[in-house]
């Protein structure tokens, strides 16, 4: 299947997913009422989403981290403009954590006063495009990307889901004023696993003892996610989203060459 022209809305100025995304909830997302204690992962798509959402439910949730629990990390942690399992975010307790790949300026008002905190995690366009190429070819409503050549050119003129990268990694940076956020480079969670927890658990205000480190480093490995149905969307991916073959992950190479 190729859905080509069919899969992207475009609301101002700016591409969805059509089939993921609720056009009265777009409407009305100025006005989202934002809690103090939110907390938002922002991210251009393919860039370190699902990662950093394993790593901050194994920081709020120790039953994630002990794994008594099993709760899949897209319950733990909806994305806000694709709620796919209808969560009802207004009777959600406190702390309610998200994800979204929003622009800056549609993000709701609330959130530009400084309340609630944002992680906003970048990746070398390179490999996002890399990454997204595959996905592209592997997630059957999006547009398959056929060869590099022409999946470039889609991803360099923002005919993609998120539209371009440029234009929402400067949005967030240069906005970055107006609201209470911490950038996270992929490829610095890379190199530093820990460190990068420590610095997330920091900005969060999250005290974790020695153990619980430990534990959320390891099990917010490449592979150890792979391993972890709550972790790795293969469910997601096949019953959810849909995949054109039953090859192909979410978690696919995890590679990281720099900027
Ligand atoms: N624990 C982890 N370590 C490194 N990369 C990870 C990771 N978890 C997910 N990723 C990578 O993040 C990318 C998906 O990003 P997103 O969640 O924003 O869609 C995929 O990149 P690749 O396709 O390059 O492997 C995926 O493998
Ligand atoms: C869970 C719904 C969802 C959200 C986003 C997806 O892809 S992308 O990150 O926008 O490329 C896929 C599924």
């Amino acid at each position: 299947m190729d859905n080509k022209d069919t899969y992207l809305l475009n609301f101002k100025g700016y591409n969805f997913e059509s089939s993921f995304v609720d056009a009265d909830f777009l409407e009305n997302l100025d006005d989202f009422e934002i809690r103090d204690d939110d907390v938002f992962i922002i991210t251009f798509p393919k860039s370190g989403t699902i990662w950093t959402q394993q790593i901050l439910s194994l920081i709020y949730f120790e039953g994630h981290r002990n794994r008594t629990e099993d709760l899949s990390t897209l319950d733990r942690i909806p994305f806000f403009e694709y709620n796919i399992r209808k969560t009802d975010f207004l009777n959600r307790p406190s702390p309610r954590l998200f994800c979204s790949h929003l622009p800056y300026y549609l993000v709701p008002k609330g959130l530009k006063s400084k309340k609630a905190k944002i992680i906003y995690v970048y990746r070398n366009p390179k490999d996002v495009m890399t990454s997204y190429f595959h996905f592209s070819n592997l997630v059957v409503r999006f547009e398959a990307g056929n060869d590099m050549e022409h999946f470039m050119k889609r991803f360099l003129d923002g005919n993609v889901v998120g539209s371009r990268w440029f234009d929402h990694v400067r949005g967030w940076y240069e906005h970055r004023h107006d609201f209470s956020i911490l950038f996270m480079m992929y490829e610095e969670m890379k190199k530093d696993r820990r460190s990068s927890v420590l610095k997330i658990s920091r900005f969060l205000e999250k005290e974790l003892g020695e153990e619980d480190v430990e534990a959320i480093v390891e099990q917010a490995t490449f592979q150890n996610m792979q391993s972890d149905p709550r972790a790795n969307y293969d469910e997601i991916l096949k019953y959810e989203v849909g995949k054109r073959t039953d090859e192909g992950h979410f978690l696919r190479k995890g590679d990281a060459q720099g900027f």
